[in-house]
C-alpha cells in the first residue's frame, strides 16, 4: 500500500477538492430540567414514575441487592396508591397534569418569550423522570440544529439527588449520539442576589395580602438522608445560605425566620429539624400564627401544594395553631422568571 503525501500534486488532483473547513454555526439550546412527576395518578403511571425515581443510585445509595427486593416488595405494591391519592387533590384538572408539569411549562414558555430577540436560542424543558424525557428533549434540540446545550436544573440549592442526577442524565443521552452537542450547566443559585431579592419580594408581597402577621415564619426545604450530607453533599449548607441571606434581606431576626426540612422517605435519619415536628411544636409551645415559604422547590408540586398547604396546616391546626399560610414558590411568576432569565443570560455570555 503507498501512501500518498500532500506535496504530491497527481495525487490531490485525483481526489477532487479539499473541505473548506465551514461548518455553519448551529443554534443554542436552552434546556429546563426539573424533577420529574408522575403522568396520572392512577396506580400504573404512578408505579412507572416511582419506579424510575427510586431505582436512581444518586437517590437511593443502598446497595441493589438489599434496595431492589424492598423496592418492588414493599415501597412499589403500596405507595403508588397512597402517592397517587396525594397527587389526585392538587391535580390540574384542566390540563389533565400535575402542577410541576404545568408550572415547569410556563417558566419554559416566558423564558422563550423573554429571549425571543435572541434567534438562535431554542427553549425547552424536560424532566429527570417521567416526561417530556431528558432524552427526547435532548434529542428534539439536536434535530433542530443545536450544537450547544445550557443545562439548567431548576434547583436553587445543589444536592448530588437532584443537580447531578439531572446533568447526568442529559449526558447519558449524548452518550446515544454520535455528533454529541456542548455542554454547560447552570451552577446552583441560592446566594445569588437576584434570587434572593425575588424571595424576599415574593414573601412580602404574600405576607401583605394576609390578614395577619405571622409569628414565625418557616423556610421549609426538601430534606436529605443525614448520612448523604455527611459524606460531603453541599446541600444543608447551600440551604441555611439562602435563609441567612433572606433573612439578612428582610431584616428579619433568627427567631422570626428559622429552617427546617420536609419530605422524609424511608427509615433513616434526614436532615433536621424536621418540618412537620417542628410545626407541632410551635402549636404546642403557643405559637398561634405562622406561614412556610418553600425556598428550595422552583414551582409548586406535591411537596409544597399537599405536604405544606395541606398536611402541615392540619398539624399546626391539631396543635392549637390558629393561623397558618403557605407562601407560594416562585414558579412563573415575574419575580420567578427574572431569576430564571437572569441566569440563564449569564451563564450563555461568551455563546451568544
Ligand atoms: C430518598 C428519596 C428522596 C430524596 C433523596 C429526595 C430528594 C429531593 N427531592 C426534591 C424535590 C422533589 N421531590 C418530589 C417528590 C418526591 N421525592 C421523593 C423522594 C426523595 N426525594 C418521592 C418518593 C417523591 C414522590 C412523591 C411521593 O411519593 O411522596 C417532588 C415533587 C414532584 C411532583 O410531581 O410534584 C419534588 C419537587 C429535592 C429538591 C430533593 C433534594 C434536595
Ligand atoms: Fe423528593
Ligand atoms: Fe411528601
Amino acid at each position: 500500500m503507498t501512501l500518498s503525501s500532500p506535496a504530491d500534486p497527481k495525487a490531490a488532483k485525483a481526489a477532487g477538492p479539499l473541505p473548506t473547513g465551514h461548518v455553519p454555526a448551529g443554534k443554542i439550546g436552552v434546556m429546563l430540567i426539573n424533577l420529574g412527576t408522575p403522568d396520572g395518578t392512577d396506580f400504573k403511571p404512578m408505579w412507572r414514575y416511582l419506579r424510575e425515581f427510586l431505582s436512581d443510585p444518586r437517590v437511593i445509595e443502598l446497595n441493589k441487592a438489599i434496595w431492589y427486593p424492598i423496592l418492588y416488595g414493599l415501597v412499589l405494591t403500596t405507595r403508588p396508591k397512597k402517592s397517587g391519592a396525594n397527587y389526585a387533590r392538587i391535580w390540574n384538572r384542566e390540563r389533565d397534569e400535575s402542577p410541576l408539569r404545568t408550572y415547569t411549562r410556563a417558566q419554559s414558555e416566558k423564558l422563550g418569550q423573554a429571549l425571543g430577540g435572541l434567534p438562535e436560542i431554542v427553549v425547552d424543558w424536560a424532566m429527570r423522570y417521567g416526561n417530556p424525557s431528558t432524552a427526547s428533549v435532548a434529542q428534539r434540540l439536536v434535530e433542530q440544529g443545536c450544537d450547544r446545550i445550557l443545562s439548567f436544573p431548576l434547583y436553587p440549592q445543589y444536592s448530588a439527588t437532584t443537580t447531578a442526577t439531572a446533568n447526568d442524565q442529559l449526558f447519558r443521552a449524548l452518550m446515544k449520539m454520535r455528533a454529541a452537542p456542548a455542554i454547560r450547566s447552570v451552577p446552583p443559585y441560592y446566594a445569588e442576589p437576584v434570587y434572593i431579592d425575588a424571595l424576599a419580594r415574593s414573601i412580602e408581597r404574600h405576607l401583605a395580602s394576609l390578614d395577619f402577621e405571622p409569628e414565625v415564619v418557616i423556610t421549609s426545604y426538601h430534606g436529605i438522608p443525614k448520612p448523604y450530607s455527611d459524606k460531603g453533599d453541599p446541600y444543608q449548607a447551600h440551604c441555611l445560605e439562602t435563609t441567612r441571606l433572606l433573612r439578612e434581606k428582610l431584616g428579619w431576626s433568627d427567631e422570626k425566620l428559622i429552617t427546617t426540612f420536609q419530605s422524609r422517605f424511608g427509615a433513616q435519619e434526614w436532615l433536621q429539624p424536621y418540618t412537620d415536628k417542628t410545626v407541632e411544636k410551635l402549636g404546642h409551645d403557643g405559637v398561634k400564627s405562622i406561614a412556610i415559604v418553600n425556598p428550595g422547590f422552583s414551582v409548586d408540586c406535591i411537596e409544597t401544594l399537599d405536604e405544606i398547604g395541606r398536611e402541615a396546616a392540619e398539624t399546626f391546626h391539631h396543635a392549637g395553631g390558629e393561623k397558618f399560610a403557605h407562601i407560594p414558590c416562585l414558579n412563573d411568576s415575574a419575580e420567578g422568571m427574572a431569576v430564571i432569565e437572569a441566569m440563564v443570560r449569564r451563564e450563555l455570555s461568551g455563546w451568544v
